[in-house]
């Protein structure tokens, strides 16, 4: 991976250690994520992986080093700032149930936290109805707007959540396995969604199990042990001697066209 300069835009993590209860999390980890560019994070089990997002996101305080976005500290934006400019998609995200589609999406504009007081409440604008649109439209989630989150399919449910994130138009995009449960067809849309926001210009960084689907982003970070193995493109992290060394299995690393795939070979 390109070294984490200072740069106008850049979503950095300089020597960030994570302590999570008595356990640390994460180790010295320096990365940086660009815009109009798609990281995954992949690793084992407890790499550290949701430990190191939640810190560049500032949901989690960082112990040691610095998180830095647009070079400015992290903790020196507001939260109102913060949470406009990085969008976070937990793991399992709660979405209201007896709620209607297009007023969850809506919730990306801010119109929770006017609820709940956390954001002066500002006027609805023609802007903000243009962006749950946008958002909708996007991931291809308009055609059930009018229903209810309860009813709902599992992976339907999980589009909704990336719209109400893209709805935000954050500069930077986080999600936490956003694949996750999610049968081929839709993993492979919710990736489509993502490399379309890349190239208007989102940083997208999204944890991944799947190898095969992690070898369509344009960088990816090795986790292990709360530590950065490899980092780099796709070919540079996925050897079988840094898949062997993260997850102690072998693996065969082809090339099927212009894509990489990842055969066990245990
Ligand atoms: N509150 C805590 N107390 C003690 N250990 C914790 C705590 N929170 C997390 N950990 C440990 O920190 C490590 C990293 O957890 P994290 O959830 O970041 O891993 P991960 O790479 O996202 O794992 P997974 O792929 O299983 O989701 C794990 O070993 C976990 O058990």
């Amino acid at each position: 991976m390109q070294s984490p300069v200072s740069s106008p835009d850049r979503l950095v993590a300089h020597d960030v250690h994570v302590q999570a209860g008595s356990f640390p999390a994460v180790r010295g980890v320096t990365v940086a994520f660009a815009p109009g560019e798609f990281t995954a994070v992949i690793g084992p089990n407890g790499a550290g992986k949701s430990t190191l997002l939640r810190a560049v996101t500032g949901l989690t305080p960082v112990t040691r080093g610095e998180v830095r976005l647009a070079d400015r500290p992290l903790r020196s934006w507001s939260r109102a700032q913060r949470s406009r400019a990085l969008a976070f998609l937990a793991q399992s995200e709660g979405l209201p149930a007896a709620a209607r589609v297009r007023d969850v999406v809506a919730l990306g504009r801010g119109a929770g936290e006017w609820r709940f007081g956390l954001l002066p409440r500002s006027p609805w604008t023609a802007e903000d109805e243009a962006a749950v649109d946008a958002a909708l439209d996007r991931t291809d989630t308009r055609r059930f707007e009018d229903r209810r989150v309860s009813e709902l399919s599992g992976g339907e449910a999980q589009r909704v959540a990336l719209a109400r994130a893209l709805a935000a138009q954050p500069r930077f995009l986080l999600l936490d396995e956003p694949t996750n449960h999610l049968d081929l067809a839709y993993a492979l849309d919710v990736v489509r969604y993502l490399r379309c926001e890349v190239a208007g210009g989102l940083g997208v960084v999204a944890v991944l199990h799947d190898l095969n689907l992690a070898a369509r982003a344009d960088r990816l970070v090795l986790l292990h042990a709360g530590q950065v193995l490899a980092s780099g493109r796709p070919a540079e992290v996925l050897t079988p001697a840094h898949l062997h060394a993260a997850y102690g299995v072998r693996v065969r690393v082809v090339q099927d066209s212009d894509r990489l795939l990842v055969i066990p070979e245990d």
